[in-house]
């Protein structure tokens, strides 16, 4: 009897395999078929074949090449030396194409953005969000309803600089900047390490709320502290690869990872719907202007059909959300400048110079006269290469003439343009100074106010909105009777997409930009960043999260 199960058993598991071989090879094998307009204008299908990539094997498919890296960006980067800039990948059953240079980025994200609008359909992203990942912005497929939260959230949180919002911005980071530091105060012990995240990460969070709710809470609010907490811990989860998202057949072995996950998520809804929402909804007035992102939300609650209550509460959890990405990128500057205090004292310099010494709280107004504190963020950003989150095809098409079949997912390897000796000089080394020259005469000398700015990145496909920065001819005297370096940021590096590009770009890069400087800049002025022990600093490659216990800081105020 027992040598019967055995055997059937057995069977059960060669069926399995041979099943599975036999789906992956066909997945691997089929042709993407596409419509081609021929130069008559008739229309005629044509099947191409997929990219080149390793031969997979039965259930893992390549995850066995993919596991060996401790970081799958490091591992699509070296298969690059074999199979090229452009192949194709089987993770578990799912049929995976990597891009690894620039024209194949674009090709991708903005010649056919269109075919590439999915988000990957992974377990993870569907517990995060109610069970339902298309009630997230950034893990949903595309759809009209996509397009209308895009818009509306783009309004609101993407302030430009000669808007009223980008003064808001301003506003509001100063006085939690100057909340935060009083907050320091009262924990900091000279001398001795302070667990300095989940404080930051307070403050970012009031910035967003305030800024997109009109309220904010106390650092010692107990509920307040979890839904912070909460929020790194899903920032972090969001961050890292799991078996369960090509092999989702493990899923009764991660029942308490992911029902973990899917408590952070429902606390967070919670704690956006008594606190903030139900107070808001008493109050809201059609007649009246928006006052922010939360009264346009509940307006087009009444406007708009295709919007429901959760909807809101949704896309509140996301751009609420948003604070842990600020969090994680000024600890991973503070972590840098810890390494290597020089580059905090540079910071200092722009900071002490431009506030003549602390007699001023720095605002966003200060942003383009501190070029190289911009420069540090941006090299965190360049250094760390936050993944691109993973597009799918949403139907055959082609890139770089490989066929893409529908339902593939699309890896965007911006690690490799970030590391590439042909874009940067020395890319393994950290050096904020890559993202500044010398100012040129022509900007120097033009004569406009602060609100008088034209956006320069227009028709071009960067991700980064820079603005061109026109100084006043008065402040520039002044910067230079204040001797501060004649230098700038960089404009359009065409190479560097820390916020993607195409139709689903980042939308919080503003508040990142804007938030980010104004907490860097202040609490450089008060304070020397460094760590009891450098060992304890670990940063991962190609990751911008950080653990939401990490490693603690020494902060002294100074003198
Ligand atoms: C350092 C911080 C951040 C980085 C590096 C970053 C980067 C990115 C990247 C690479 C994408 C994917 C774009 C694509 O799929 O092509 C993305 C999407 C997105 N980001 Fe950010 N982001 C940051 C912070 C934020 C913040 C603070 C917010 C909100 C307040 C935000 C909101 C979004 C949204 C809503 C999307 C999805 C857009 C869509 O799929 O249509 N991000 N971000």
């Amino acid at each position: 009897m027992l040598l019967k199960l055995f055997y059937l058993f057995i069977t059960f598991l060669l069926i399995l395999f041979v099943a599975s071989y036999i789906l992956i090879l066909f997945k691997s094998k089929r042709k993407a078929i596409v419509e081609m307009v021929l130069p008559s204008g008739a229309i005629v299908k044509r099947a191409f074949h997929q990219a080149p990539g390793p031969h997979p094997w039965p259930i893992l498919g390549n995850l066995d090449i993919i596991g060996q890296f401790d970081n799958p960006f490091k591992g699509f980067g070296t298969l690059a030396n074999c199979y090229g800039d452009i192949y194709s990948l089987t993770l578990g059953h799912t049929r995976c194409l990597v891009v690894n240079n620039l024209e194949l980025i674009r090709e991708v994200l903005n010649k056919n953005g269109k075919f590439f609008g999915g988000r990957p359909d992974f377990l993870r992203y569907h517990k995060l969000f109610g069970g339902d990942r298309n009630n997230s912005l950034a893990l949903c497929d595309w759809s009209q309803l996509q397009q209308k939260r895009r818009n509306l959230a783009r309004r609101h949180c993407s302030p430009r600089e000669s808007s009223s919002y980008f003064c808001k911005m301003s506003l509001i980071g100063c006085a939690e900047a100057d909340t935060l530091l009083e907050e320091l105060e009262k924990v900091i012990v000279p001398g001795q390490p302070v667990a300095l995240k989940p404080i930051l990460n307070a403050a970012c969070a009031n910035m967003f709320i305030q800024y997109m709710c009109s309220m904010r809470f106390e650092y010692d609010d107990e509920e307040f502290k979890k839904i912070v907490w909460f929020f790194d811990e899903i920032f972090w989860e969001i961050n890292q690869g799991h078996p369960l998202d090509f092999l989702p057949w493990l899923s009764p072995f991660y029942n308490q990872h992911t029902n973990r996950i899917a408590h952070w998520s429902t606390t967070i809804r919670k704690f956006i719907l008594d606190r903030v929402l139900e107070h808001r909804e008493l109050n809201i007035d059609p007649e009246e202007p928006d006052n922010d992102f939360t009264d346009a939300l509940l307006k087009s609650l009444i406007e708009n059909e295709n919007m429901c209550r959760n909807t809101i509460i949704f896309m509140l959890e996301d751009f609420i959300g948003g604070h842990s990405a600020v969090g994680n990128l000024i600890m991973l500057v503070f972590a840098y400048i810890a390494k290597d205090p020089a580059i905090g004292r540079h910071i200092q310099f722009e900071a002490d110079v431009i506030s003549n010494r602390g007699e001023r709280s720095i605002t966003l107004e200060d942003m383009e006269h501190m070029p190289y504190t911009m420069a540090t963020i941006f090299e965190v950003l360049r250094y760390s290469s936050s993944p691109i989150v993973p597009h799918v095809a949403t139907e055959d098409s082609v890139i770089s003439g490989f066929g893409v079949t529908k339902g593939t997912i699309v890896f965007i390897n911006n690690y490799i343009l970030n590391m590439s000796q042909e874009s940067w000089k020395n890319p393994q080394s950290f050096w904020p100074e890559r993202f500044l020259e010398e100012k040129s005469i022509k900007n120097t000398q033009r004569t406009s106010t602060f609100n008088d700015k034209r956006k320069i990145s227009e028709g071009s496909d960067s991700g980064i909105e820079f603005e061109e920065n026109n100084y006043l001819l008065s402040t520039r005297d002044n910067q230079s009777n204040l001797n501060l370096p004649e230098f700038q940021l960089k404009k359009n590096l065409p190479h560097f997409l820390p916020f993607s590009i195409g139709k689903r770009t980042c939308i919080g890069q503003n508040l990142v930009r804007g938030f980010g400087f104004i907490l860097l800049s202040n609490i450089l002025l008060h304070y020397n960043v460094s760590t009891p022990d450098i060992s304890n600093i670990k940063i991962n490659p190609a990751s911008l999260a950080l653990p939401a216990n990490c490693f603690p800081l020494i902060l002294t105020a100074r003198v």
